[in-house]
């Protein structure tokens, strides 16, 4: 936010209108009423800022403003939409209601133009977006959109927008240049670009968004100090500029950054935009009036209705010849936002307001017809198109994913592994529990004897021992994997690699961090105690520990995969886990548990594995009997009373890793067909 008070100016100019391009064509068609001085080139243009301090908006434009590229002579409607409705079901109690969230909107948006789609808190800017961009989700979408004068197909429509969310989801221990880097590699394809002219457009795009000086810095979070939420927002856009498309999407880009930042960026957008010939349409919320008139064009939404569609230049003129003045000293964009924002005040005021927003919407309805039937705008009911193909669908209809699967693989592993080495409240953790933990148990254990006591302490340790690869291992795997499926899901919605290769690549880099603390976990624990110390048994219980540290790692993956809401997957895994322990066949005997739950010991990991280290700690030992009533003289004994010798120890250690292959494939097949949301296309 600004530190000084925003002083405000408005200042009523004649003046050309500078924005050039497709939209200036489009604003002759846009057929708004042109009273008095509002004429198109000459437009009454209300310009009031709230930044500059009480200069004239001018004195902040750039000194040699570059020339804008003449417009095209025929601009090209890169995306149109018809008619586009929305209805979702709201449920209150037990009754169902329809809810339309847009209602019958239609536009279009030209190569290199800027459109803004501004309304206030719940007016459908986000809905509207997400429509035309392909990722509604639930509800009924009806009306039509075409891209370059064809249906869109998804495969292709995907590689040729790109969509900018409103949360910059990115891996925050990357640096800014290693985040573009490894998404040049993911996203370009091997068959068109060097490694160097990748390297090279990471370089064009770093100089271009200005973000050079801070390339080597980290992106950081709320929690870790990283770049300015600018710079982040502008990585989030050049990520997604790479591919060079052909219509951006822009979600809120100025959310949550102070004016002066929001401007830059918008800026930005507009620049590339004109050089790139890319059509770009950005949802924003409040804009300073001089980011609203840097706007090509603007589409105005109120309770789903269109209430303007047209330049910004045109829009006091407009909302005049309705009847609403701006008030000289006020921002337009804010004088619009609150003419279209219903008034909860009491009941009457919500009746005016919901009467002023109808009328307005229904006054652009009128002023739309009049336009199309005078011949000043075309119409933009757009004609059948069955059967059509895009020029820009047909190559891309078929097209494979852009690298081969082991390169997307291989870039996935070494940034998962980057990620996650620069993560140290996951390696400390991971680390200092396996040393922590071994140190403790050790110690309790402390050099076991082979009297009948011991039988009881070896029967704990072996259980501790089983412990350390659940709870410890599942619970931060969860929460790391958690956070990259999201990023998964971002990046999957712009088909940037396969879900198989992310998922593999998952398992490979998870695996051995849990491998290496349970190394040093179960090392330290077997020489402190003083378990039965022999190489063969020493390496026999650390390939039975790692089959269940993979177990947990698959589990994690499973359950991560299948959950959508984080705060469920930390209760589900944990509770799960809890079932595992009771029936692993320590706390109750495996042969005495009631026949309605024992079937639980088949799918139990916990038990397999508890079942392979008894047996291959105490398969051959002999116990000295002392003076205390119950004795047990062998190892074999104590297997038999607990019931624990029903597979053998390879027995158990193949079905613990036919335990962690089901994880894996279910994990899979979640990921793949329940997490992934489910987008209508029309
Ligand atoms: N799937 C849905 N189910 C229920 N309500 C929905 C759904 N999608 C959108 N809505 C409702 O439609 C309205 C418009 O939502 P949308 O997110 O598009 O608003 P917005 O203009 O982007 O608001 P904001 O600026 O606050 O993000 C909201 O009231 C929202 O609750």
């Amino acid at each position: 936010m600004e530190s000084e008070a925003p002083q405000l100016q408005c200042d009523v100019q004649a003046g050309t209108r500078a924005l050039g391009g497709p939209g200036d064509a489009t604003a002759t068609t846009s057929g708004l009423p042109s009273p008095g001085a509002h004429t198109s080139d000459a437009a009454s243009i209300s310009v009031c800022d709230d930044t500059n301090n009480g200069r004239p908006l001018a004195a902040f434009a750039s000194p040699d403003p570059p020339p804008p590229p003449p417009p095209p002579a025929h601009p090209e409607a890169v995306l149109q939409w018809d008619g586009l409705s929305y209805e979702v079901d709201t449920k209150v109690g037990r009754t169902t209601s329809t809810r339309a969230v847009l209602n019958h909107i239609s536009g279009e948006v030209h190569a290199g133009e800027v459109i803004a789609i501004i309304g206030s808190s719940g007016a459908g800017k986000t809905t509207l977006l997400n429509a035309l961009s392909g990722r509604i989700v639930g509800g009924r979408l009806t009306g039509q959109i075409l891209f370059h004068g064809a249906p869109r197909d998804p495969g292709s429509f995907k590689r040729l927008s790109a969509y900018v969310q409103q949360d910059d989801i990115m891996h925050t221990r990357l640096t800014v240049h290693e985040t573009l880097s490894y998404a040049s590699r993911l996203r370009l394809s091997d068959t068109q670009y060097t490694a160097a002219q990748k390297s090279q457009r990471v370089a064009d795009i770093l100089k271009k968004l200005r973000l050079e000086g801070v390339q080597h810095s980290q992106i950081g979070n709320a929690k870790t100090r990283g770049v300015s939420g600018g710079e982040r927002k502008r990585v989030s856009i050049g990520t997604e500029l790479l591919t060079s498309p052909k219509l951006l999407f822009l979600d809120e880009p100025t959310s949550g950054l102070d004016s002066n930042s929001s401007q830059v960026v918008v800026d930005l957008v507009k620049e590339v935009a004109r050089e790139q010939q890319m059509a770009v349409l950005v949802t924003i919320h409040q804009p300073s009036a001089r980011i609203f008139n840097t706007f090509d064009r603007a589409i105005l939404l109120s309770q789903g209705h269109l209430i303007y569609f047209g330049p910004p230049t045109e829009a006091v003129g407009y909302f005049a010849g309705l009847g609403y003045q701006c008030p000289v000293l006020e921002n337009p964009a804010d004088y619009f936002i609150d003419l279209m924002t219903l008034d909860h005040h009491d009941g009457q005021t919500l009746a005016a307001s919901q009467a002023r927003i109808s009328g307005m919407a229904h006054s652009f309805i009128q002023h739309r017809s009049k336009q199309v039937s005078a011949g000043l705008v075309k119409d933009r009911r757009l004609a059948s198109v069955a059967g059509t193909v895009s020029e820009y669908s047909e190559p891309y209809r078929d097209m494979t994913p852009r690298n081969m699967w082991y390169i997307e693989f291989w870039t996935l592993v070494r940034r998962d592994w980057l990620n996650l080495t620069r993560n140290m409240e996951f390696l400390v953790s991971q680390v200092f529990q396996s040393l922590a933990t071994s140190l403790i148990v050790g110690f309790m254990f402390f050099y076991l004897k082979h009297d009948s006591i011991s039988v009881q302490n070896r029967l704990g340790i072996l259980y501790i021992i089983v412990i350390n690869a659940t709870f410890p291992v599942i619970m931060p795997t969860l929460n790391v994997y958690l956070q990259e499926r999201d990023i998964m899901l971002r990046e999957r919605a712009a088909a940037t690699y396969r879900v198989t290769a992310f998922y593999a690549a998952k398992g490979t880099t998870f695996t051995p961090i849990a491998l290496v603390s349970g190394a040093v976990f179960i090392i330290g624990v077997y020489f402190i105690s003083h378990l039965v110390f022999t190489a063969g048994k020493f390496f026999i219980a650390f390939g039975i520990y790692a089959c269940l540290n993979v177990v947990a790692v698959t589990f994690a993956l499973m359950v991560g995969s299948y959950i959508r809401n984080v705060d469920v997957g930390f209760v589900v895994a944990p509770a799960i886990v809890t079932i595992w322990l009771l029936f692993g066949g320590l706390l109750a005997n495996p042969s005495t548990t009631t026949p309605v739950l024992r079937w639980l010991r088949w799918i139990n990991p916990v038990y397999y594995a508890y079942s392979a280290l008894l047996q291959n700690e105490l398969h051959g030992m002999a116990f000295e009997c002392d003076t205390l009533g119950q004795c047990y003289t062998t190892g074999e004994q104590v297997i038999g009373v607990y019931s624990m010798g029903r597979f053998s120890i390879w027995g158990n250690a193949l079905l613990l890793l036919l335990n962690a292959a089901v994880y894996y494939a279910l994990g899979y097949v979640f990921l793949r067909w329940k997490v992934k949301p489910r987008y209508i296309w029309i």
